[in-house]
């Protein structure tokens, strides 16, 4: 089986690919193909289609993409739906065309509409207006399962999409704007434990609530999903809807997620908010009652995820990406 991971190098990625090469390394007979950015442009489309019609992989597993938190997503709009619709478009088409039979694609949370109802079910898509912060990523990753289904519906290609929480854990991203809240919570406290700071100051007004999950929990569903026969997969999806909810299904404001990071780094002093900088959506639950029905769900607990993504900071502060 050769499996194509696109992103093996971003958190998720290379989570994915930890996994796979365990069951390599334990006998399963896997050849795992990797191309690095600069190697391999996945917005060029030329080089995207040359890629895959010479290595021609069985199964492509889709983790790249411009990722960033709400600060990044709000100031670079343009970049966040250019570089997402040209990857997913190019990866899914060239692979179409190289006859991939079976792809995993990864989504994300911000494709439901603001309001949704909560806990977010996979119907939810396109029933209204995204959360305007990230809407043109959003737009970009509803591309990508409209992509998949296309496909499947007009080729009967068997084209799958998760769509992750908010994740974290090794590897992610610990830039002090551009990051996502958790990693850039335990990089601020961590901060403040070193210089003696009196207070820490989160974005927002903490009252968001968000889902945390596990990127080796993340990786874990992925390759459940990916391994489903066909017929189990289609059962439990529907022919319009062919994305899954990936989560705990259990959620935290921001500001009892900010005292948590505090306990965890050893801060003591105050945190306070910042009501300047943007919400974001009110709150993003999953439900992710169709995952559990299929037998899979999440094992790391956030207390214990954060405390472990802590240890990992602290040993590889030096090539954190800052
Ligand atoms: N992190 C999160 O909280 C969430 C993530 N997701 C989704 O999960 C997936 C993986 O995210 P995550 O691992 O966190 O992101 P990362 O930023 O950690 O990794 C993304 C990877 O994609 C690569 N990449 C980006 N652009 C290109 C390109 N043009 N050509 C080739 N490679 C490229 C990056 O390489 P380089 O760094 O060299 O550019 C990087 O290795 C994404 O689809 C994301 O939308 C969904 C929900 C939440
Ligand atoms: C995964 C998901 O991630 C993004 O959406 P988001 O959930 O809003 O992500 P976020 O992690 O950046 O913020 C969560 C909450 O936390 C608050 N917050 C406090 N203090 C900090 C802080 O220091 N940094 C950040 N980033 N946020 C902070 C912040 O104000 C917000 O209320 C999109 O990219 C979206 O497209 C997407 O897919």
């Amino acid at each position: 089986m050769k499996i194509y991971i696109a992103g093996h190098r971003g958190m998720v990625g290379s989570a994915i690919l930890r996994q796979l090469e365990a069951r390599r390394d334990a006998g399963e007979d896997l050849d795992l193909i990797t191309r690095t950015h600069a190697e391999l442009d996945l917005t060029d489309q030329a080089a995207v289609r040359a890629f895959m019609a010479a290595e021609r992989p069985d199964v492509v597993i889709l983790a790249a993409a411009k990722v960033g938190g709400i600060h990044a997503n709000n100031t670079y709009p343009a970049e966040f739906i250019h570089a997402n619709l040209m990857i997913a478009a190019n990866v899914i088409h060239a692979a179409h065309e190289a006859g991939v039979e079976r792809l995993l694609q990864l989504g994300s949370s911000c494709i439901y509409p603001r309001d949704a109802a909560q806990p977010m079910a996979e119907d939810a898509l396109l029933t209204g207006p995204l959360e305007p912060t990230n809407e043109p990523y959003a737009i970009a990753k509803i591309a990508g399962i409209k992509l998949c289904e296309s496909y499947n519906r007009q080729y009967g290609r068997d084209y799958r999409s998760v769509m992750p929480t908010n994740l974290y854990g090794p590897g992610d991203n610990f830039h002090p704007e551009n990051s996502h809240v958790l990693p850039a919570l335990i990089r601020r406290f961590h901060e403040a434990t070193q210089t003696g700071a009196e207070r820490v100051t989160i974005w927002g007004t903490g009252r968001p609530r968000r889902e945390f999950l596990h990127v080796d929990d993340m990786a874990e569903a992925s390759l459940f999903v990916l391994d489903l026969d066909r017929a189990t997969y289609e059962a439990n999806t529907e022919p319009m809807l062919s994305h899954i909810n990936v989560g705990t299904g259990e959620d935290i404001s921001i500001l009892e997620l900010a005292r948590m990071v505090a306990e965890v780094t050893g801060f003591t002093g105050r945190i306070e908010t910042d009501p300047t900088k943007p919400d974001g959506t009110p709150r993003k639950l999953m439900d992710v009652s169709r995952l559990t029905a299929m037998g899979w769900r999440a094992r790391i607990g956030l207390r214990e995820g954060v405390e472990a993504t802590y240890r990992w900071y602290l040993e590889n502060a030096a090539r954190v990406r800052a």
